[in-house]
């Protein structure tokens, strides 16, 4: 099979689908991989390290696509590589299509079998998101921290106070890998942490791990409403796998934080879970103020530590991407469940539950749209 990575081209996305590492890897597998010129200079991989390690270096982002049989790619592609689609091509890379309606329509009309890393599932833990949500839950905090500060438009306060001033407060909504990573960092600035969520095991799963270090919250409207008006710092971190993600900080709970307050919606990917975080940022202009409170919503926070980012993400991308070449897609799939549950789009079709719900389409899970497929030709 031959393995496309261009380049990737969202704001200050440094990040690349894979590493020389990854690469002699599918050589040694007897395939052919070929990557845009320069599309590892931001996680510090030059031409001649992929070139080393038997991929082949191709000057044009089109030719990559036009050639390749399944292209791997770190974010969703963007509006002007939605050309680049074509009927029996796999695309491999992040999707979150609920939030995506125009990408979605684009996959599905020009047949590509889309797998979302985002989706792809064993039990209840998502393996291929996991590494970027550590990243991402501990940079939260760190941005959190930063924001907070008066010359970036902060109130002013330092997370873990001084002694004979009070701490921070931190309310962490959402207390999955994005949220235990938040509270990792949070704590160790020395802020006051509540976790929200709504899954009591998971609640006793926190209390395990931190005890008293954090107090614990079941997720509820009122709960929500008074954690968040009293919080310095609120880290939006829910999310229920494909869906938009639900809007549980109403206007109203903005309204009622102090002035300067930060909110660092991770969760904005998937939509965002604050009322107010009405559209994505990016690292270039990562904030606005609304109701007096500073949004930070950028939705490939990882893209700013790519180093880090890509070597995390490859680690657990790459032994997927090649049971798709060994084996080819279809059987792949049949072979692996879960990776199964990564197939957003196929044969024309919306092959995830949720996104199709939210996007209004009818689903039609995968065999049943490989099927009808074969059926026509
Ligand atoms: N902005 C960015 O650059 C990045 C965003 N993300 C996003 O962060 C979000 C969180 O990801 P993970 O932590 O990996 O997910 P996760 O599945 O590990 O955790 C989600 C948590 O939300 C909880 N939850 C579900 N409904 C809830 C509700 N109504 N109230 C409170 N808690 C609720 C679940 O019980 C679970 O503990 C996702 O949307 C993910 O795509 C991840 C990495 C980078
Ligand atoms: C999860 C995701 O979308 C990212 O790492 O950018």
């Amino acid at each position: 099979m031959i393995i496309g990575v261009p380049k990737e081209i969202k704001n200050n996305e440094n990040r690349v689908a894979i590493t020389p590492a990854g690469v002699m890897s599918f050589v040694q597998a007897g395939h052919t991989v070929i990557i845009e010129k320069d599309a590892g200079i931001g996680s510090g991989f030059t031409n001649d390290d992929y070139i080393k390690a038997g991929a082949q270096i191709i000057d044009s982002a089109k030719d990559v696509w036009a050639q390749a049989d399944m292209v791997m790619k770190v974010k969703e592609p963007l509006p002007s590589e939605y050309d680049y689609f074509r009927s029996g091509l796999v695309l491999f890379t992040y999707l979150h299509l609920a939030a995506e309606p125009e990408l979605a329509r684009a996959l599905k009309e020009k047949g590509v079998t889309a797998i979302a890393y985002e989706t792809v599932q064993i039990g209840r833990t998502l393996p291929l998101l996991t590494p970027m949500s550590e990243v991402a839950g501990r940079m939260a905090a760190q941005i959190g921290a930063q924001f907070l500060e008066k010359p970036e438009g902060g109130k002013g306060i330092l997370l873990g106070g001084v002694p004979g001033v009070n701490r921070g407060k931190v309310t962490i909504i959402g207390g999955g890998v994005v949220g235990t990573n938040a509270a990792k960092v949070a704590i160790g600035l020395g802020a006051d942490v509540t976790i929200i969520d709504l899954s009591a095991d998971r609640l006793r799963e926190l209390d395990d791990i931190f005890g008293n270090q954090i107090k614990t919250l079941m997720s509820n409207p009122m709960n929500i409403a008074q954690a968040v008006a009293e919080s310095d710092l609120v880290i939006g971190a829910v999310l229920i796998p494909g869906a938009k993600a639900p809007k549980l900080v109403t206007e109203e709970m903005v309204k009622a934080m102090t002035p300067g307050s930060v909110i660092v919606d991770v969760a904005i990917d998937q939509g965002g879970i604050v009322e107010t975080s009405d559209h994505v940022t990016t690292h270039d202009n990562p904030t606005y103020v609304k109701h007096g409170v500073v949004h930070y919503a950028v939705a490939n926070m990882p893209g700013a530590v790519p180093r880090t980012s890509t070597i995390a993400l490859t680690n657990v991308t790459i032994p997927y991407a090649l049971q798709i070449a060994n084996k080819g897609v279809r059987q792949a799939i049949a072979d692996n469940p879960a990776l199964k549950l990564g197939v957003n789009v196929a044969a024309g079709e919306i092959t995830y539950e949720a996104v199709a719900r939210d996007l209004g389409y009818t689903y039609v899970p995968v065999d049943e749209a490989f099927g009808k497929q074969l059926m026509a030709n």
